[in-house]
């Protein structure tokens, strides 16, 4: 069987809303704006709307958002992918890539994955503060720990004995988030002190892959590198995001899987600016066997949306930062009051990116 066909065949049905009234609301407001980036009333101020819309829709409907998103078919919980370690443009230190993250495929539900994802971060924060000094825990964006490393090899290393520590080496896996455009520059990356092509950057990631249990890499190259995406998602065996490479736009997806250039999307409801592009983008990379991360911004509010709309769309995966800031952890807590909620649900694991 075509891997590319594995998704649409056992997933099941997502949406059980009125996509119709939606997407009338949604188009109306695309009409309005008439840009392409929607740069004339702004993707969050028509993104607040549309939400608005879903929302009042599920309130009259009766049903929490994910239930009426979903229908009865949202069961699955998904893993928290938790940025840890914050680097790149979201800290200010010296780490060239800027996402290190746990990812507690081992838990039984998303209640104790949260719990499992705390104690390491409180672990880590112990470790780094031995190693480095009390100022070396101050947070990033995302609420990781933004020591003074120098090294993605470093920041493996602290998670990896923290998570050791934590008593959980065999429950938890890593994620990276490479957000390669921004150590890009005329052809060449920049990392770690040295100048490297796109064939040294991959077989940089290979090491990594090699040396620690590294299950996803997002935006291993720059944005508008689709055939470097291509060629990772050949030669690595793991779940390679594209972010900046497809900025949730259907277009930039479809070009992608014609390329076969990543093998799952990240999920950002404002980078389209509404629900049903959103919903789209996520039914498209569905349909060609790539996964979707539903992801928060670096810049975020104490909104909760992604975390029921990873569950109506059974996406398997959340990345929202660190269990720490209240902007992140609303969306944690969210998804703990869904799994109470739904009582038979089915936390996604070993399988985050088919969970079916
Ligand atoms: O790079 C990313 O994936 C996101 C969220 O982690 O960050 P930003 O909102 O800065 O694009």
């Amino acid at each position: 069987m075509a891997v590319e066909n594995v998704n649409s065949i056992i997933r099941p049905e997502i949406l059980g809303y009125d996509a119709r009234m939606q997407r009338e609301i949604d188009n109306i407001m695309i009409q309005l704006d008439g840009t392409p980036n929607k740069s004339k009333l702004g993707a969050n101020a028509i993104l607040a709307v549309s939400l608005a819309v879903a929302k009042a829709a599920a309130a009259t409907a009766k049903m929490p958002l994910y239930k009426y998103l979903g229908g009865f078919n949202s069961y699955v919980m998904p893993v928290p992918m938790m940025n840890v370690i914050n680097g790149g443009k979201h800290a200010g230190n010296d780490l060239d890539l800027q996402e290190f993250m746990i990812i507690p495929v081992g838990a039984t539900s998303i209640s104790e994955a949260v719990r499992m994802g705390s104690e390491v971060y409180h672990v880590l924060k112990n470790v780094i503060m031995e190693k480095y000094g009390k100022n070396a825990v101050n947070v990033g964006d995302e609420g990781g720990f933004a020591p003074p490393l120098k090294t993605s090899r470093e920041a493996l290393d602290l998670l990896t004995e923290s998570v050791k520590k934590a008593g959980y080496e065999d429950e938890i896996v890593f994620a990276l988030d490479a957000a390669a455009s921004e150590f890009y520059k005329d052809g060449y990356y920049y990392v770690e002190g040295k100048k490297l092509t796109r064939e040294e950057l991959l077989d940089y990631y290979k090491a990594l892959v090699d040396e620690y249990p590294i299950v996803s890499i997002e935006d291993p190259f720059h944005e508008e590198d689709f055939e470097g995406f291509a060629m990772i998602t050949k030669e690595l065996d793991i779940q390679i995001v594209g972010d900046d490479l497809f900025v949730t736009n259907v277009e930039r997806l479809r070009k992608g899987i014609e390329m076969k250039a990543a093998n799952a999307l990240l999920l950002k409801v404002n980078q389209i600016g509404t629900l049903s592009e959103a919903v789209d983008a996520a039914q498209l990379a569905f349909r060609n066997g790539y996964g979707v991360v539903v992801s928060h911004r670096s810049g975020e509010t104490e909104d909760t949306t992604i975390a029921d709309l990873a569950v109506a769309l059974n996406s398997g995966q959340i990345k929202t930062g660190a269990p720490a800031r209240g902007e992140r952890t609303a969306k944690y807590n969210q998804l703990i009051r869904i799994e109470q909620e739904l009582g038979l649900s089915k936390y996604a694991g070993r399988n985050f990116r088919c969970p079916f």
